[in-house]
């Protein structure tokens, strides 16, 4: 077996700033600073996201910090009754979606005792006063030092399910992952970047408590530079891997994962929403969510028109389905633009794509009708799948279609689809990638042995019907067009639909190519090749590996760069696949998601 050359912890080392790891460190930084005011009494709020163990920080701090009162942010908040009133509308009864809250922190705070957690801080004399948890911020809006805790997405997830944090403002930890999910997704995280993104410019430092027993800080300032450095350059985020019904082992291999785990479903190599970042100072290393780049400066990461269009959210994904001796997806449709507007919130909606990293000789896709499809006849028959639990014979109403390596399959919004088994999926899609209306699982269990959430009644009202075969031959199987060349290289149109707003560019090469971001943000893959190396033309940033597999960014502020094949890539034909947003005149269709 070959040896993995993929990078599982992407770095992005930053200069002239320092990292202080472990809780006494940062105590005694924290407390070097107190000191240097000269005040009789000290406010250091801790500010905190969803996730982070609010114990853990206060066990931590107050050892070196000896505050003489320590105020938890969860006194301010209203009842659990009251919360969970608060939420209801958006978390829904549906299992799996909910409508995204318009919600802010202090609609979640008792206003009366948030007044009398403020009196008690202003009548302190002197001393140390630690404020701590998810709206501290908002007890001591002048505190003389502002602490960010914040905490990826992913571990936030990790911590679901080892029932070890529960949603905002509420002790709900033993509930199930998937409504702790639902319910975090669609109000807690959407409250608390709300509120994140009031704060930012004022953080005097940053805390990282991904890792439990090694707590990390860095300044404001330190963050700052980190940030800025991020936009010069191409970089990666943090991948992560997940195991599923379907999974596979071919990730395994090609990304070094435990060898001891059943199989790998997805790996979710850039969907910032969840990823993080790790940035090394000297010897320590920090992990932030990507998202915080993203609202700090979404204009130079992703290019003016694009933040106009879709606010400081990063509207493109990457990650892998990984079916390899693994089995076939749920048989699935994704809801049209004013479906998943109406019914969940949301401001666009989930087109998709898959390209076929790798594929044994038997894969296949399922994708779009057959052409003498009988759309009664087959609700009816899935609804039998799920009422009586008969087998539910897809190929009798859904096309099945063989592919091979480097085929690029286009999955608008309302195709049925689903990737069967033996194959690996890049699937380079929009950003929402939980709205999956699952129509039928093939009588299979989850990995919890009960059956996933079929969602019948939402996907009856969003398939496509009239794109059977012919259609989907014509417009979303492979469309592939050359459209420019070069010395030692040749570049491909291959997608996605004419209806979604991103384009995929793939480039073969033995040569350098040119690139340029176009003031839009790029992401790309190396999906053919053992290594590469990205450079800027006036040595704007450092060169830049890549390796087979891996998902890199590169900021809509970078301008020119080049990408050749480099060490054990050397000699053998390469190819990236690059993705970014469309605008006008390519796309015509009118869009706007900004919901700043
Ligand atoms: O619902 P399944 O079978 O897990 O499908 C795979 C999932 O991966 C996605 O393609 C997103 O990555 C979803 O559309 C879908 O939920």
């Amino acid at each position: 077996m070959k040896k993995s050359n993929y990078d599982k912890y992407p770095e992005i080392r930053v200069e002239g700033h320092a990292c202080v790891a472990g809780w006494e460190n940062i105590g005694q930084e924290i407390s070097q600073r107190a000191a240097d005011a000269t005040k009789q009494k000290m406010v250091v709020v801790v500010e905190c996201y969803h996730g982070v163990e609010i114990e853990e920080v206060i066990l931590g701090l107050a050892q070196t910090l000896q505050p003489v009162a320590i105020l938890r942010a969860s006194t301010a908040f209203k009842s659990e009754r009251q919360i969970d009133e608060l939420v209801e509308e958006y978390v829904t009864d549906d299992p799996v979606f909910g409508y995204m809250a318009p919600l802010h922190l202090t609609d979640f705070q008792d206003a009366q005792k948030l007044e009398t957690a403020r009196t008690e801080i202003q009548q302190a004399l002197q001393g140390v006063l630690l404020v701590v948890g998810t709206g501290a911020s908002l007890i001591a809006p002048e505190a003389d030092l502002l602490i960010y805790a914040d905490m990826p997405r992913w571990e936030i997830q990790l911590r679901f399910r080892r029932n070890k944090v529960g949603n905002l403002g509420v002790a709900n930890e033993a509930e199930s992952f998937s409504y702790l999910y639902k319910r975090a997704f669609f109000v807690d995280w959407r409250v608390c970047d709300r509120h994140k993104k009031t704060l930012m410019a004022k953080w005097d430092y940053v805390l990282d408590t991904t890792q439990p027993d090694v707590p990390k800080l860095i300044t404001g300032a330190a963050l700052h530079d980190a940030l800025q450095h991020t936009l010069t350059r191409p970089f990666r985020v943090v991948p992560f891997f997940d195991p599923g019904p379907w999974g596979g082992q071919w990730l395994k291999d090609v990304c070094d994962l435990d060898r001891s785990e059943q199989n790998f479903a997805w790996g979710f190599d850039c969907v910032p929403e969840e990823n993080s970042l790790l940035y090394r100072f000297g010897e320590n290393v920090l992990e932030i969510p990507s998202l915080d780049l993203v609202f700090s400066h979404p204009k130079e990461l992703l290019g003016e028109e694009v933040f106009e269009a879709f606010g400081d959210e990063f509207p493109i994904r990457f990650d892998f389905l990984d079916t390899m001796e693994g089995g076939n997806l749920s048989l699935q449709v994704h809801p049209l633009t004013e479906y998943i507007q109406e019914k969940f919130g949301m401001p666009y909606t989930q087109d998709e794509s898959y390209y076929m990293l790798d594929a044994k000789d038997d894969a296949f896709v399922y994708l779009g009708m057959k052409e003498d499809v009988v759309p009664e006849r087959m609700i009816h028959e899935l609804e039998a799948a799920q009422t009586q639990g008969q087998y539910f014979e897809a190929e009798n109403h859904v096309e099945k279609w063989p592919i091979k390596k480097h085929d690029h399959v286009l999955i608008p919004a309302g195709t049925v689809h689903c990737s069967g088994a033996n194959s690996v999926v890049l699937e380079i899609s929009a950003t929402p990638y939980i709205f999956t209306f699952k129509l039928w699982d093939w009588g299979r269990m989850g990995l919890d042995g009960k059956p996933r959430p079929i969602s019948l009644e939402h996907g009856k009202n969003v398939i496509q019907w009239d794109r059977t075969t012919q259609w989907t031959q014509e417009n979303i199987l492979n469309k592939v067009e050359p459209v420019g060349q070069g010395d030692g290289w040749r570049e491909e149109r291959t997608g996605l639909h004419e209806g979604s707003f991103i384009e995929t560019r793939r480039h073969w090469f033995t040569k350098e190519v040119p690139h340029h971001t176009q003031g839009i943000v790029n992401v790309l893959n190396l999906i053919e090749g053992t290594e590469a190396i990205v450079e800027s033309p006036t040595q704007a940033f450092e060169p830049f590996i890549i390796h087979y597999a891996e998902t890199f960014i590169v900021p809509a502020s970078v301008g020119a760069y080049s990408i050749r094949p480099h060490g054990e890539g050397m000699g053998k034909e390469c190819a990236t696949l690059k993705a970014y947003v469309r605008t006008p005149p390519d796309f015509n269709a009118k869009y706007s998601f900004n919901q700043n």
